[in-house]
């Protein structure tokens, strides 16, 4: 099977199209996607390039300064895409840097060209720096949870880098390589290479967007949207897990649960955003305490709160209480530079040998005997024993 230029380029551009116009219009739908807009334009941008190359290949200044400088600014444009939407904080000056120094480069090669080796060799230089550049962000500058999508992605960008540094090494020893089998492979497959890899590129970004949604909303499923604290969904989920998996190892666990006290009364003289600061105050407090590794910290309801620490002392568990309950009375909440005075009263249980659900309930038990004490203290399930193990 073989292509003419003219019919490869006319299938290069309606694919480029085709890619720009799915991703302006993907943007349409998913709004507040920045790297999305940026990526869209950089395929519409890759596409005029590649016009601009195709119109006319033998160094005129519409190939070498506009084509030229315009792929450059694709490559900056899908490295800034990809950063913004890794969050990873990379300034656009460098990328743009890099640009205006190809750009500078493009003209020099216009007004005096070099040998076909020389310029065929700068580009595979040029087109290799992206490539690293975008693989080093896409493997070490991603979160753990994003690796799958962006090592698709870079594994792309790696396969371009090395289609560029095999076409140097064939520029670099012609009278090894020419007119052998990997020199036709690598002129037949020049122009198919740039569809096919324009093509996986916009396939890897959809699959990046597709997996940061994913993730976004699985956090959101599973995160009070005030405090930021896992819910209550999550928290018997994670804290199943968590006791089973302490009860297995034979190791206590504790489960503490809180309830700011008279908060109904905060709300009504204060207003509900000052309820909303108490409650966003009252989860620094407790985590100003210094919560344990591997401990739950989560919105169980309106004002009530709990805390699960995993293999602990019992002993411990009921000092950190107390160290807690303390806190919160110590620091009172600030709303627009006034105090507000707020007290917690705490339940606690901790065993060896029950499972989550005997743990929350236990705890429950002894908050409600916290706030018929009086409020402002600790109490435990059962009768005040911290070490007992609950029924
Ligand atoms: N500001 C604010 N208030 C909330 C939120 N969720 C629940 N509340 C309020 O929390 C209050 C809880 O009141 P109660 O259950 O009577 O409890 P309390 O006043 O703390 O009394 P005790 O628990 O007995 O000390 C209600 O007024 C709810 O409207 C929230 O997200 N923000």
């Amino acid at each position: 099977m073989h292509f003419d230029l003219f019919t490869l380029g006319v299938i290069g551009a309606a694919i480029g199209i085709a890619i720009s116009m799915s991703f302006t219009l993907l943007g349409l739908v998913l709004r507040g996607l920045p790297a999305l807009r940026i990526w869209a334009i950089a395929f519409w941008v890759l596409t005029a390039a590649a016009f601009a190359q195709g119109l006319n290949e033998d160094g005129s200044m519409l190939s070498t300064i506009v084509g030229g400088g315009m792929i450059a600014l694709a490559n900056a444009l899908m490295l800034m895409g990809i950063a913004i939407h890794l969050r990873y904080p990379l300034r656009w000056r460098w990328p743009m840097a890099v640009v205006g120094l190809f750009l500078a480069n493009q003209i020099s090669v216009y007004l005096s060209p070099p040998s076909q080796t020389v310029s065929a060799l700068m580009f595979g230089a040029y087109s290799v720096v992206w490539d690293l550049w975008m693989i080093w962000v896409l493997l070490w500058r991603s979160p753990r949870d994003m690796r799958n999508t962006c090592g698709f992605t870079a594994l792309i960008f790696a396969i371009d880098a090395v289609f560029y540094l095999l076409r140097s090494v064939v520029v670099l020893f012609p009278e090894r390589f020419a007119s052998t089998a990997l020199d036709d492979l690598l002129t037949t497959w020049n122009y198919l290479f740039g569809i096919l890899s324009s093509f996986l590129l916009s396939t890897g970004f959809t699959l990046m967007l597709a997996e940061r949604l994913t993730l976004d909303l699985r956090r959101l499923a599973h995160t009070d949207g005030l405090t930021g604290l896992l819910n209550r969904g999550a928290l018997i989920e994670a804290g199943l897990r968590l006791v089973d998996a302490c009860r297995a190892r034979g190791q206590a666990c504790c489960v503490l649960m809180f309830d700011l006290d008279n908060f109904k009364a905060i709300n009504d003289g204060w207003g509900h955003a000052a309820g909303d600061a108490v409650l966003n105050h009252f989860v620094e407090v407790i985590r100003d305490t210094g919560l344990a590794q591997g401990a739950l910290f989560a919105r169980y309801g309106g004002e009530e709160f709990v805390l699960v620490l995993p293999a602990i002392d019992p002993a411990h568990a009921g000092a950190m209480a107390e160290r807690m309950c303390a806190a919160v009375a110590a620091r009172p909440a600030l709303f627009h530079g006034r105090p507000i005075n707020i007290t917690t009263s705490v339940g606690g249980a901790a065993a060896v040998d029950a499972n989550f659900e005997q743990l929350v309930s236990a705890a429950d038990v002894a908050l409600y005997r916290a706030k018929r004490q009086g409020r402002n203290q600790v109490a435990w399930n059962p009768g005040g024993a911290v070490a007992s193990v609950v029924p």
